[in-house]
Parts: C-alpha cells; sequence; structure tokens
C-alpha cells in the first residue's frame, strides 16, 4: 500500500512501540521505501529459502536466518521525500587497548598468512559509542539522502535486536534464472575523484574475491559475463568493483547463496581456514554484520540480498555498536588496516553528527 511519507514513517514508529518487528529499506538508486510490518512477535526462520520474505541472516552459515514473512506482513511503501536535519550527541567509549589489540590481531594475521596456505582474512571490530537520543526514523532519513547508491535500512525484531545500515555490497539478485553478484574489495578515502590509482596489494585483495566466486559458482552457472574491474564510490570511501552475471543452473537458492556466502570480501580464502582464524581470535561476535538481508523470492519470484556491511546496532541504553573490517593479506601494514577500520566508521558516525 503507497502512503505519504508522514504517515509511512507513523506507522512504521507505532509498530516499533507496540514492540512488532519490521523492516524498511530503500534500494540502490531507488527513489521508493518499502516497509514490511510483521503482525506478530514471533521468531521465524528459513528453512530451505522457499520461503516469502525479508531475510535476515548471520555471517556464521550454523546459525539461523531470520524471516520477517510476507504472509505474516503488512507491506507499505512511499516515496523517498524527507530528509532529517537532526544531529546527535555521540561520546566515544574509548577502550584505550581498542587500536593497539586491532593492530596486533592484524600482525598475527599477517603472520598466519605467512607461514600457511591462507591468502585472506577478513579482520573486524566493533566500535561502541554512546548516543543521546537515539531515534531511528531520523538515521534512516538521512542515510538514505547521503547514500543513494547504497542498500540502507532498518531492521528491527524485539527478539533479537535493532540494526541499521547503508550497504555497498551486493550478495545476489536473482530475476527468474538470471542473477548478478560482485566482487567488491580494496578500499581508500575518496578525495574528489574517482579516477584514482590503486596499490598491488588492493588490486590482489580484489582480484581474489573475483576468482574465488566464480570458482564457486561455476558448477551451478553457465554464460558467466565478468566486467572490468572499476572503481566504485561508497560514501566517503572508493572500493574495487568486479560486475560477475550469468544464468543459475539446476540450483536452488539455498545452494547458490551457499556457494557464494561467506565471500573472501568478508572472511577470506580459504574459506573454511579463514572463517575458523576469525572465530577463534576476532574475540567478539559479529552476529549480522557481514550476515546478508534482503528480499527473499519477492513477487514474480525476485530475490534480492545484500552483505550487511557499514552497519551498527542498538545495543542498550543509548550504546550504539559499530562494525568494521578489512581484508588482511600478506602485504598489508597493520596501522594502515587500524585507518582504514576507522575510516569504514565515519559512513555511520557522518549520518550521526552531521
Ligand atoms: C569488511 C568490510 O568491507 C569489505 C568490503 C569492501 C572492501 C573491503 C576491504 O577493502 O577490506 C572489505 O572486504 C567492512 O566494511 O566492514
Amino acid at each position: 500500500m503507497k502512503v505519504s511519507s508522514e504517515s509511512f514513517y507513523n506507522k512504521v514508529l507505532e509498530h516499533f512501540n507496540t514492540k512488532l518487528p519490521f523492516v524498511i529499506y530503500n534500494k540502490p538508486n531507488s527513489n521508493r521505501i518499502s516497509g514490511l510490518l510483521q503482525k506478530n512477535d514471533d521468531v521465524y526462520n528459513t528453512v530451505n529459502y522457499k520461503e516469502s520474505g525479508f531475510i535476515f541472516a548471520p555471517f556464521d552459515v550454523e546459525k539461523e536466518a531470520i524471516l520477517i514473512p510476507l504472509n505474516h506482513s503488512e507491506s507499505i511503501e512511499c516515496y523517498k521525500e524527507v530528509t532529517s536535519k537532526n544531529v546527535f550527541s555521540i561520546k566515544n567509549i574509548s577502550y584505550h587497548s581498542e587500536k593497539e589489540n586491532h593492530i596486533h590481531l592484524v600482525e598475527k594475521t599477517i603472520n598466519e598468512i605467512k607461514n600457511s596456505e591462507i591468502k585472506k582474512i577478513v579482520i573486524s571490530r566493533k566500535k561502541e559509542v554512546l548516543i543521546e537520543d537515539f531515534d531511528f526514523v531520523s538515521i534512516f532519513k538521512k542515510l538514505v539522502y547521503k547514500y543513494p547508491q547504497a542498500f540502507c535500512y532498518v531492521w528491527y525484531h524485539p527478539k533479537v535486536g535493532l540494526w541499521v545500515g547503508a550497504t555497498p555490497e551486493t550478495l545476489l539478485t536473482l530475476n527468474n534464472k538470471e542473477f548478478e553478484t560482485m566482487a567488491l574489495a580494496g578500499t581508500q578515502k575518496y578525495e574528489g575523484s574517482i579516477n584514482v590509482l590503486w596499490g598491488e596489494k588492493e588490486k590482489e585483495e580484489q582480484a581474489l574475491v573475483t576468482s574465488s566466486i566464480i570458482e564457486n559458482i561455476k558448477p551451478i552457472a553457465s554464460a558467466i559475463d565478468v566486467s572490468e574491474v572499476q572503481t566504485v564510490k561508497a560514501g566517503s570511501l572508493l572500493h574495487l568493483k568486479t560486475a560477475i552475471k550469468g544464468q543459475i543452473e539446476n540450483a536452488s537458492i539455498k545452494d547458490f547463496v551457499s556457494s557464494l556466502h561467506p565471500t573472501p570480501a568478508v572472511c577470506g580464502l580459504p574459506m573454511k581456514a579463514a572463517k575458523d582464524f576469525i572465530i577463534k581470535n576476532e574475540g567478539y561476535n559479529r552476529e549480522f554484520y557481514t550476515g546478508f538481508l534482503g528480499a527473499l523470492n519477492f513477487e514474480n519470484e525476485k530475490t534480492e540480498l545484500f552483505v550487511n556491511l557499514r552497519c551498527m546496532q542498538y545495543v542498550e541504553n543509548k550504546k550504539l555498536a559499530l562494525y568494521v573490517g578489512g581484508g588482511i593479506t600478506k602485504d598489508s601494514n597493520a596501522t594502515l588496516e587500524w585507518d582504514e577500520t576507522e575510516n569504514k566508521t565515519k559512513t555511520m558516525l557522518d549520518v550521526l553528527t552531521k
């Protein structure tokens, strides 16, 4: 049902105040805001990916993905019309050892890569801040306005939590048999132009993601088309991206998603060894960060899934957790990797404070 943006956000707030699950989102380059308001507070899971609804899946595939089912929800829509000028007061809760810990872990990761068959591991951290007067509607309006090329969302379930994000990375779009995915990796700051030079480390890191995705989907895809590597802007950052398209052959959505997730853009290569290293060494639970989310089997069998990057979680009384990471290879520099995670936190912090 299409409504005015005022009644859209009023409805969503009312829903939130009655502690019912919902998701609101804006797809890349779309002027439409969509909402799915679940009518009860049950936790539904995806079993075989044949369900229709909005999926919210964690990084760890051993853990269950949550579904807001279409058949238990009201769908609403409005046009992207308004932004918000609200700025929030943010206080850093800095742990004095945060930087040292991250640098130490990146150095340990580089050593592991040099002394094993592992080529890449994505190392991440959680940055916590205190926020006054948290208001997800204002934050969402600002995200949508500031990052029109991202997939922006607020997802809430009273039994799971509240997540907000603006991700530049598509995991999978599937329209009947036609699929599209991408290899996104390598990061530098945007300084006014996308015509930039990239270092060998970034080029190699991104090429690893592309070749691994192609290798993994080959058995279940045909007519695979791989684009040139391009530089793309994501907020105040630039990344390298290769678009990969084709046709899905004799495979279910579940098989296809399993062949992609977690890609080396969020986990590493080889996947299993990198994942074991991450779980053993990162020292915190990623939960839904670097998982994926989006429409599963929407009308006309459309599936559009995004990797949950540049996101944050409203933890409890006034606390926000921002999640950021970066790909480590044998040529990484630990201090620069710390700087990169700091730059990545700005995607969210800029929206809160400017
Ligand atoms: C893991 C993240 O980004 C990934 C996506 C693009 C570039 C990345 C990089 O340069 O390391 C990461 O692979 C993150 O934003 O937390």
